[in-house]
């Protein structure tokens, strides 16, 4: 049995419906990517599977139970991120871990905790002194300081510096390895891609689409590009002619080909044939922006913001 279940989600706000329709499961032991750009109805489908939401319409199931009516089982089983107004200033980081650990029957160990979160050092350390990657840290740690089964992840990484990103990234890796099925809100393609078994996109509060990183990109065709700078011209008919080339484009000097997945020895075969030499050759392959963009007709900069970006709710 799933996980998690939800099947024909609606939620409103007043006239404003931020979900609408939405259903997807997600099975034990996966990390499951929700993702799609500010305002989609990422946040509201995750917190309706909390329970802190009543759904409009369709139903949510988490365990098989419904997590409204049985809430106080369903949030010893699932573990949330705080938000960060939601610890005082003056708490230090030790203590707020020892409360939150008390609201739990499965109490998971403090010291390995702030070791494997690497908060040791900063045990007794106030709120308010932590940097934002160490809040963010020690948001994780509360979530999972219940020994949850599923833990809500939601723009974990949002305002992290990139190496506060990539350090976050082997911590969901390592939340995974513990057999803990993870549910990530995101809306940063890269993060989605590197670390989600499955992924769904959602799109002003509708499902565009739900599979692998890798089925989304087969989904949207696998053109992949290579650019280059040739020493001598080299004519679009000899590259149009080569197996898996679908086509040839120029900037200034830069010749682009697009084609199937092995255009790159394709292109290489022609210059090395014709004894062309060439600088600046670099590869392109198609990313979930690529199908971000033809799954929603989207920007997919809208979706993938700088880590630096504020969010909206
Ligand atoms: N409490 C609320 N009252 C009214 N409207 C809300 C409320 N919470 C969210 N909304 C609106 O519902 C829509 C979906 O918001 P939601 O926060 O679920 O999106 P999101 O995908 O999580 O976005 P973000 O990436 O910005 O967090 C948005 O248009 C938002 O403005």
């Amino acid at each position: 049995m799933p996980v998690i279940e939800v099947d024909h989600l609606q939620k409103r706000y007043g006239e404003k419906v931020a979900v609408d329709d939405v259903s997807f499961t997600v099975e034990q032991g996966e990390v499951f990517g929700v993702l799609g750009p500010n305002g989609a109805g990422k946040t509201t489908t995750v917190e309706c599977v909390q329970g802190l939401r009543r759904p409009d319409g369709g139903s949510v199931r988490v365990f098989g139970l419904d997590p409204v009516r049985d809430r106080t089982e369903v949030r010893q089983r699932v573990g949330a991120q705080l938000q960060e107004s939601q610890l005082p200033d003056k708490v230090r980081v030790r203590e707020a871990l020892d409360l939150y650990r008390s609201f739990y029957r499965n109490r998971a160990d403090i010291d390995e905790l702030l070791t494997d979160l690497g908060l040791a050092e900063q045990r007794n350390t106030y709120f308010q002194k932590l940097s934002g990657g160490q809040k963010q840290r020690l948001s994780v740690a509360l979530a999972l300081v219940g020994r949850p089964e599923v833990a809500i992840l939601d723009e974990l990484t949002t305002g992290l510096d990139p190496q506060g990103r990539r350090d976050t990234w082997d911590l969901v890796e390592r939340i995974r390895d513990r057999g803990v099925t993870v549910v990530l809100v995101t809306h940063f393609m890269e993060e989605a891609q590197r670390l989600c078994d499955r992924i769904a996109i959602i799109d002003q509060g509708r499902m565009v689409a739900i599979d692998s990183p890798a089925g989304l990109l087969a989904r949207v065709g696998s053109e992949h590009r290579v650019h280059f700078r040739p020493a001598e011209p080299v004519e679009d008919a000899l590259l149009l002619a080569a197996p898996d080339v679908t086509g040839v484009s120029r900037y200034g000097a830069e010749v682009t080909v697009t084609g199937t997945k092995d255009v790159l020895q394709s292109v290489l075969a022609v210059l090395n044939g014709r004894g062309t030499t060439y600088t600046d050759l670099r590869v392109e392959q198609p990313t979930l922006d690529d199908a971000f963009v033809a799954l929603t007709g989207r920007g997919g900069r809208a979706a993938a913001q700088s880590p630096t970006d504020g969010r909206s709710s």
